[in-house]
């Protein structure tokens, strides 16, 4: 693996994918640090070789230019992580990302505008890696939490250059996760929440052959629910996914994979701090009200299960844990986790929101690896090749 280690930069640009998609709090100022503290080793190694760094990251899912979504909202940040007075360029192609990147001198960082702004990143438009590949004079490919998309910026663009390489933390998130899940003990229970349905549902089908208990919980129950028939009144789900959660039910039995769905759901009457909010059945959630969080007997039946775990991975908080009303599962999981490492277990946690609750909640040195994607560490579980991972080999 060609790393940044292997180069020397001097004069050199390195144009760097990083993942800077961050949890953003209602002031729109950074709410978790830890995918720009990732970063830092790379960054700063680039600059002490006398190399110059043009960074560039999404943010977010934006429907094209989006203001709350922009990269500006993060440049203070990234400075005082750095240690370097970053400059930002409000685009990240066209003529001043283009006259930005060429002034940029030894030992300074530029930051580009969100990628997503431009629909071009998503496609893996040809022309659009093209021209993010005219910025720079060396490639490097830091963004783990984004190396399992196959976007213009993390894959399509290394082509464009005779000297690639990875950044220190995908090359040690590789190392790590290819160590970890090569040798997992048994019983292996995966946790999946959160609140990316569509994109993670997908990947549970592949992962059933690997782990013997699966544990639903967050913004991903609701699909399943109601493909019960269940009665989920406003909670998050995709309609068109109730197909494959039955699948990935019924496929699960047959491979004997045990599936652990919540019992009972913390529901509110808005998305808000200061919702009215009760405990009910989860599949007995009145319309106008929607699930925030797992109940009380849901966290005690996930406790036993994880209790009993020898290797746990655990990807999307339980509930809505931004909001302190909804975080109780999301805290009480964390417990459970770290108890259960306490006494031997080998805990996998990962994904931008992940990290941020179990930062946030204290767990971060009582599990056994924090990953900075999720998924991202899902796929690779799933023994894929991760694109991001492939166009730099
Ligand atoms: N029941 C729920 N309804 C809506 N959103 C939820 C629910 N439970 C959790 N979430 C949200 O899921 C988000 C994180 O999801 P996701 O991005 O998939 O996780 P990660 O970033 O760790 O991979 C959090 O912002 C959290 O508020
Ligand atoms: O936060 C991310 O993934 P994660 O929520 O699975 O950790 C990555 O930045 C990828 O974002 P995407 O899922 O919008 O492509």
């Amino acid at each position: 693996m060609k790393t940044v280690n292997d180069i020397n930069f001097k004069n050199k640009k390195a144009l760097i994918r990083v993942d800077f998609n961050v949890p953003l709090n209602d002031q729109l100022e950074v709410g978790d640090t830890s995918r720009i503290e990732a970063a830092k080793p790379t960054i700063l190694k680039i600059l002490e070789d006398g190399g110059s760094a043009i960074l560039m990251s999404h943010l977010g899912r934006p429907e094209g230019i989006e203001k709350r979504y922009s990269l500006e909202h993060i440049v203070d940040k990234v400075s005082e992580i750095i240690g370097v007075k970053v400059k930002f360029a409000s685009d990240s192609v066209g003529e001043e990302a283009k006259k930005a990147a060429k002034d940029l001198q030894p030992g300074e960082i530029l930051l580009l505008e969100n990628l997503r702004f431009q629909p071009e990143e998503k496609k893996g438009d040809e022309s659009f890696s093209k021209e993010l590949a005219s910025l720079g004079d060396i490639y490097v490919n830091d963004a783990f939490g984004t190396a399992h998309r196959a976007h213009a910026s993390t894959t399509i663009v290394a082509k464009y250059f005779d000297e690639k390489c990875f950044g220190l933390l995908l090359a040690k998130e590789i190392e790590s996760l290819e160590k970890v899940l090569g040798s997992s003990e048994k019983p292996v229970t995966a946790i999946l929440g959160g609140a990316k349905v569509s994109t993670k549902i997908t990947v549970i089908e592949n992962i059933l052959d690997k782990i013997d208990h699966l544990i639903i919980g967050g913004g991903m129950t609701y699909t399943f629910i109601k493909a019960q028939g269940g009665h989920i009144g406003n909670s998050l789900v995709e309609e068109d996914k109730q197909d494959l959660a039955l699948k990935i039910l019924k496929s699960a039995e047959e491979k004997g994979v045990q599936v652990h769905l919540p019992v009972d759901s913390v529901i509110a009457d808005s998305f808000s701090e200061m919702a009215d909010t009760k405990v009910v059945s989860v599949k007995e959630i009145p319309d106008g009200w929607m699930g925030l969080d797992v109940g009380p007997e849901t966290i005690k039946k996930f406790g036993r299960v994880i209790t009993d775990s020898k290797t746990i991975l655990w990807n999307g908080p339980l509930g809505v844990f931004e909001m302190e009303t909804f975080a109780k599962g999301t805290i009480a999981i964390g417990e459970q986790i770290a108890e259960a490492t306490k006494n031997g277990a080998f805990s996998l946690v990962g994904g931008g929101d992940s990290v941020a609750a179990v930062k946030k909640f204290g767990f971060e040195d009582k599990v056994s690896y924090v990953s900075t994607g999720g998924g991202a560490m899902l796929e690779m579980l799933e023994g894929k090749s991760l694109p991001g991972i492939e166009a730099i080999k």
